[in-house]
C-alpha cells in the first residue's frame, strides 16, 4: 500500500496550481474505507489565499464521507522531502490517531516514515468540546 500511496501522490502533484512558487506538491490518504484520496496545492495570484496538498485530500476524503485516515503519502518536485507545515500537522492530526504513518516521498519511493505524533507532538487537546 506504501507504494501505491507514493504512485497517487505523484500522480496528484502533476495537477498543482503553483505557478507563483514553482514548487508543486502532491498527497495522497489512505482512508478507512480502504480508498485512496488525493490532492496537490492550488495557490492564488493573492498569496495567502492558496492551500497545501494536503488539505485538498483531506477535503477529498471528508466529501467521500471519510473521517479516518489510516496512511499518508506526500511528494514534492524540487525538495528531497517534503514534510506538512504546521497548518497541514494540525488538519491531518483531526483525522488521525497518534500511529498514523506519513510516508514522505521523492521521485523515487518512500524515503522515510513518520508518525502522526512524531510530526505532531503534545498536540492541542480539550474537551471542552466534547
Ligand atoms: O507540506 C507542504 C508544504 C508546502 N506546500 C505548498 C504550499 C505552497 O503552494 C508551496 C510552497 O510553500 O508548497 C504543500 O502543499 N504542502
Ligand atoms: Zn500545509
Amino acid at each position: 500500500m506504501e507504494n501505491e500511496l507514493f504512485e497517487a501522490a505523484r500522480g496528484a502533484m502533476a495537477k498543482a496550481h503553483a505557478p507563483y512558487s514553482k514548487f508543486p506538491v502532491g498527497a495522497a490518504i489512505l482512508a478507512e474505507d480502504g480508498k485512496i484520496y488525493t490532492g496537490a496545492n492550488i495557490e492564488n495570484l493573492s498569496f495567502p489565499e492558496g492551500w497545501c496538498a494536503e488539505t485538498t485530500a483531506i477535503s477529498h476524503m471528508v466529501m467521500a464521507g471519510q473521517s479516518k485516515i489510516v496512511e499518508v503519502a506526500v511528494i514534492a518536485e524540487k525538495l528531497a522531502l517534503c514534510p506538512p507545515c504546521g497548518g497541514c500537522r494540525q488538519r491531518l492530526a483531526e483525522f488521525s490517531g497518534a500511529s498514523t504513518r506519513i510516508f514522505l516521498c521523492d521521485e523515487t519511493g518512500v524515503k522515510k516514515t513518520l508518525s502522526m505524533s512524531d510530526l505532531l507532538p503534545h498536540s492541542f487537546e480539550t474537551e471542552v468540546f466534547g
